[in-house]
């Protein structure tokens, strides 16, 4: 069941701008869509107003082609999970899942058996006469998880659902989440403003930029081609550079890279250079290069399995490159060292870089 929005528009203060500023898009049907942004980009705005926990000033949502914008939350059949854990302390954890089915006064045995499934399906069989508190925060998602899908819900809309654990656990309940949507098929909405979760576990990401959708497309779409400054700088940790138009192509100190067709020779110029879209290589290795350019190596840190190299570039920008361990054993650099820097792939903008 696909969720579209049209033209979605909600003001909390008369004058102010609003939250979330003629938004439309669509979540495919079947697909996991990330909404990403950062923070106050919209993003719980929008999802609110898709499950019905806040009214628009305007627009429209469709739910599988039918417009529940006049229609309250507990008629548009939808699954919220939220990062704060809204379960019910003095439940167990059977009670708290069953909670749904009992408001909507479905028979005792109807409720047991759904629970049981749901745990089942979320792989808590075993802690069903457990409290919240009794349980890890990865648990206790996992109940929120359950509590949700138990109405069956046509859509599941999901705020954060992980921002509240440690690293390790987000991870894992992320592979979890993958394994769990492939096992419902459920179409999934997951605001986020982590870029590594949505492109690792959507097919479908909304970008969101003070309340407008800044892109919308594949995680190879948004990662591979930024179509504006402000989605090529917020994914991919990229290092600026800038430049000028210079006999039709984007001089940026001594590299020269193409531009989008619209650029006028003079014209200011930016790219986006993602860390490891930089091949660095000693200097006496420079004949292989096709364009070499020499920088400086200013700082050099060790993070896990591989390195970040700060490079300061004749032009005086600075570029972060990553190179996994191995790579920089075999290149055999220092800090003060000067290496070539091969830029691979960048995103060139026309105009200054503001943001
Ligand atoms: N109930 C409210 N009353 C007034 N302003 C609000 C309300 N809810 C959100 N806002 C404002 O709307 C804007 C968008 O907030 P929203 O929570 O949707 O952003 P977000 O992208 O989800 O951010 P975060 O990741 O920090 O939660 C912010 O400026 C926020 O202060």
């Amino acid at each position: 069941m696909s969720i579209i929005v049209e033209q979605l528009t909600r003001r909390f203060s008369p004058g102010g701008s609003p939250a979330v500023s003629s938004v439309s898009f669509q979540a495919p049907a079947g697909a996991i869509t990330s909404l990403l942004g950062p923070s106050g980009a919209g993003k719980s705005t929008l999802l609110r107003l898709i499950a019905g926990l806040e009214v628009p000033d305007s627009g429209r949502v469709f739910i599988d082609g039918a417009d529940c914008t006049a229609q309250p939350v507990q008629q548009r059949n939808v699954g919220v999970v939220f990062q704060s854990y809204a379960l019910f302390r003095h439940m167990t954890v059977r009670q708290n899942v069953a909670f749904g089915l009992e408001m909507r006064k479905l028979p005792r045995a109807e409720v047991e058996a759904r629970v049981d499934e749901m745990l089942r399906l979320v792989q808590l069989e075993a802690l069903g006469a457990r409290h919240p508190a009794q349980l890890s925060g990865g648990q206790r998602q996992r109940v929120a998880f359950a509590r949700a899908l138990a109405i069956r819900p046509r859509v599941l809309l999901l705020d954060e659902p992980f921002g509240a654990l440690d690293t390790r656990v987000r991870e894992e309940l992320r592979e979890w989440l993958h394994g769990l949507h492939e096992r419902t098929g459920l179409t999934t909405l997951l605001v986020t403003h982590d870029q590594q979760e949505a492109l690792e576990i959507s097919q479908h990401v909304v970008v969101l930029s003070e309340g407008r959708v800044a892109q919308a497309g594949s995680p190879e779409d948004i990662y591979d081609r930024p179509t504006s400054p402000f989605v090529a700088s917020f994914i991919g940790g990229a290092s600026i550079l800038r430049g000028h138009v210079q006999q039709g192509r984007a001089a940026l100190g001594s590299l020269a890279l193409a531009v989008p067709s619209a650029a006028r020779e003079g014209e200011a110029v930016h790219a986006f250079v993602r860390p490891h879209d930089i091949k660095l290589a000693r200097t006496d290795e420079a004949a292989r290069s096709p364009s070499p350019v020499t920088g400086r190596v200013e700082r050099l840190k060790s993070v896990g399995g591989f390195v970040k190299v700060l490079l300061r570039l004749p032009s005086g920008d600075e570029v972060t490159v990553q190179v996994s361990r191995s790579e920089f054993d075999a290149l055999g650099v220092s800090e003060g060292d000067a290496v070539h820097a091969d830029v691979r792939s960048a995103s060139v903008f026309v105009g200054d870089y503001a943001i």
